[in-house]
């Protein structure tokens, strides 16, 4: 599948194989861990529970996808940068008839740099986004399709996007199903919630953001500001640095869309953003709020933003392909029973919001660059 794509030919600054390496002195750096879908998927317990680990830790870890179903993934998410390269080099007006103004309705289609503030000040974002809907490119039957640019909507691009898409949510469920087993669930508690057929909000997400303005780090120039992922799992390609994730692992406060340095005070445990090295042939795959709610805080989710990458890799336009994997629309975000998710505390109530309606309340938070959605788990 890695063949099928947009002519590699016209590509001019998504182009992987000229980009220098991730500066090895930049600071400060985390080291995920590294996992291999084979080994996970052959059954191995040990290496299930070292997953189980991470998840409980920082949600965050790269996934080899080599000898397994998925082994197209890294080849395919590189004929969607180029097709990303040719979506967002369209004219702004031809883009603007697909935005998504977040209004409470949709946040599929495309979202111009600097919609999103990324702080209290409201200094714009710089990323250009295109997210495609899996219910609008696969098709689901409860949806109507939304308009797409011929570019995408018109073979081989769709079936490029169609078939990731299908590949990414099966991992998402696979790795779900395992995480399910570690927590003592019935493995397909969460499968059960994700169904393919389901509308849902999931989408590939195509990303752009320009290169430095400045050789200051002090000054992040931001693409995409500090969150985390409002969908259960997410599986990330990028080929330049630039994506940071917290020192600090995230459980159940959502509250954070304001950039957490602001209430930091103490300079020896001073949390602080940390470099993710891209991992050639690797995607990154985080957890998010979802996975967070549904296991009471058991699992975890990473907060992180992206910037312009350090040294000369940030003289490069970054693309990033994105795969959400999020709880079907109907489904209520709240805590599953039994296994090892500890049960509500007496007298606390939880939120009840679909997960539509918790995807919206956040995308529109973020866009606003406001504190909403604090949930105490
Ligand atoms: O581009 C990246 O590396 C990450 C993008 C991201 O965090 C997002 O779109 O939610
Ligand atoms: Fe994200």
């Amino acid at each position: 599948m890695g063949s099928i794509g947009p002519d590699t030919t016209v590509s001019q600054e998504f182009t992987p194989h000229l980009y220098p390496g991730f500066p090895a002195d930049s600071k400060p750096c985390v080291e995920l861990e590294t996992f291999s879908f084979a080994k996970l998927a052959s059954g191995d317990r040990a290496e299930q529970a070292r997953l189980y680990g991470v998840c409980k830790t920082r949600g965050f870890f790269y996934l080899d996808f080599s000898d397994t179903y998925a082994q197209s993934l890294p080849d395919d998410a590189e004929a969607i940068g180029r097709l990303a390269e040719q979506v967002f080099k369209l004219p702004q007006e031809e883009k603007v008839k697909y935005a998504y103004g977040m209004t409470g309705t949709s946040i599929f289609g495309y979202k111009q740099a600097g919609l999103t503030k990324t702080d209290v000040k409201g200094t714009p974002d710089t990323a250009e986004f295109f997210n495609c809907s899996k219910d609008d490119i696969l098709q689901t039957p409860s949806r109507k399709p939304t308009d797409l640019p011929s570019i995408i909507s018109s073979s081989p691009a769709r079936s490029l996007i169609g078939d990731y898409q299908k590949t990414c949510h099966q991992v998402g469920l696979d790795i779900l199903s395992m995480l399910a087993t570690q927590l003592n669930l019935p493995s397909d508690v969460f499968v059960n919630k994700h169904r393919i057929t389901e509308a849902s909000g999931d989408h590939v997400r195509m990303t752009r953001g320009p290169p430095r303005k400045s050789q200051d780090l002090s000054l992040p120039e931001i693409q995409t500001p500090g969150h985390t992922d409002f969908g259960t799992i997410t599986i990330l390609f990028n080929w330049l640095g630039g994506l940071q994730v917290w020192s600090e692992a995230s459980r159940g406060n959502f509250n954070n869309i304001v950039d957490p340095e602001q209430g930091s005070k103490d300079e020896s445990s001073k949390p602080e953003w940390l470099w993710v090295k891209p991992k050639p042939g690797h995607a990154i795959v985080n957890l998010g709020d979802a996975a967070v709610k549904f296991t009471g805080g058991v699992l975890c989710s990473g907060r992180h933003r992206v910037v312009p990458a350090p040294g000369e890799q940030g003289l490069w336009p970054r693309y990033s392909v994105v795969y959400f994997v999020r709880p079907e629309n109907a489904c209520v975000l709240k805590r599953i029973c039994g296994g090892d998710v500890p049960p509500v505390q007496e007298g606390k109530e939880e939120e009840e919001l679909t997960a539509h309606e918790w995807i919206m309340k956040q995308a529109i938070a973020l866009r606003d660059g406001i504190a909403k959605g604090n949930v105490d788990i």
